[in-house]
């Protein structure tokens, strides 16, 4: 069977829109004081995005916010010689967002420490962009909640943008990332989230963000088992539930990823066209870095749709994707779409 977005879009540039980020590594035993070094990469969810599917030989474009300085110029190029069309970066303000990640650890827990208050991207705000030049011959674009997380600013130009593209009949999707340490701003994931979701074709999270963000219920007992049928069957009512309250929607996918030890067990889900989808199981006793795991996932989902693989297919590509990158130190994925699908388990 084709897929849910076989007539829907051309094939014109997937523009992901987001923060760019610096991710700065110290080590946990404060080596990095005694050798004057401190590792970094680029970051940033949505360009990982759209870094892997550039890599991936799909026309990728970024949207995001830097100072018009020669440290964004450098960024600039080091983004177009991996064939992402930057062309719409908005240039003003002063700063690039950072985030400190302690060597090894995740962004879950207290080794993460943002510094990205007054970036470039944060100081975005409506009626600051020309929308309908940043859209011209784009067919895809890409969101996550990370952006109506950082101010109540940039989730109107959000919804500004989602606006414009829903008026154009551009396909959207979203990774409901939820970021327990953004949402300062008085508002919640909820009061925000569901005004911008209803735009979307393709929703990507899990079914505990979809109840932070979205108020779908998880059932309270869904831990007791730890059996993946019980998680799935949750993925179908969550994806089902999604559905029927954003009638836009054509795909919801749901990723389960857990800790086993020092490693992780993970699979994914894809509900489309009335029929949930799961992906293989994939274990490993040891992880190299977490970070963008998700992105790479999102990224597979719109690689496979985009070059209307069916919806088993995408499902198996994206959870390659997204495997492979947990042994890849940075926050995008370096390997090619041949390299992943070589490695989709059998
Ligand atoms: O937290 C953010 O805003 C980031 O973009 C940092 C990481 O790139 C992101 O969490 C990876 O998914």
């Amino acid at each position: 069977m084709a897929n849910a977005f076989e007539n829907k879009s051309p094939q014109g540039k997937i523009l992901s829109f987001g923060e760019l980020l610096l991710r700065i590594c110290p080590d946990a035993s404060g080596q990095w004081l005694h050798d004057n070094q401190l590792p970094f990469f680029v970051g940033g969810a949505e360009l990982n995005v759209a870094t892997a599917l550039a890599l991936w030989q799909l026309p990728s474009a970024y949207f995001t916010a830097l100072p018009d300085n020669e440290l964004s110029t450098q960024i600039d190029d080091y983004l177009r010689a991996k064939n992402i069309d930057t062309s719409s970066i908005h240039k003003h303000g002063d700063r690039i967002g950072l985030y400190y990640l302690t060597r090894g650890k995740d962004i879950k827990n207290n080794a993460l420490i943002y510094d990205r208050a007054n970036s470039a991207f944060a100081g975005l705000k409506p009626d600051m962009v020309n929308w309908g030049k940043v859209l011209d011959g784009v067919s895809w674009f890409h969101f996550s909640a990370i952006c109506p997380a950082i101010s109540e600013d940039v989730a109107a130009v959000c919804s500004e943008v989602l606006e414009a593209a829903s008026a154009r009949n551009i396909t959207i999707s979203v990774d409901l990332n939820y970021r327990s340490r953004l949402w300062k701003y008085g508002k919640h994931p909820i009061d925000i989230m569901p005004g911008l979701v209803e735009h979307a074709d393709l929703i990507m999270g899990n079914v505990w963000a979809a109840e932070t963000m979205l108020g779908i219920p998880v059932a309270p007992d869904i831990h007791e088992s730890g059996q993946q049928s019980i998680y799935l069957k949750e993925a179908l009512q969550t994806s089902q539930a999604i559905m029927a309250q954003y009638p836009k929607c054509k795909a919801v996918a749901n990723t389960f990823r857990f800790d086993a030890g020092k490693g992780i067990d993970y699979y994914t889900a894809l509900y489309t066209a009335d029929k949930l989808h799961h992906s293989k199981q994939y274990e490993t006793d040891k992880v190299l870095d977490k970070v963008g795991s998700g992105d790479c996932f999102m990224a597979g989902l719109i690689y496979g749709f985009y070059n209307q693989l069916d919806a088993q297919e995408t499902l198996e590509f994206a959870t390659a994707a997204a495997y492979t990158k947990l042994f890849i130190e940075g926050d995008a994925t370096n390997l090619t779409a041949a390299q992943i699908t070589n490695a989709i388990k059998p």
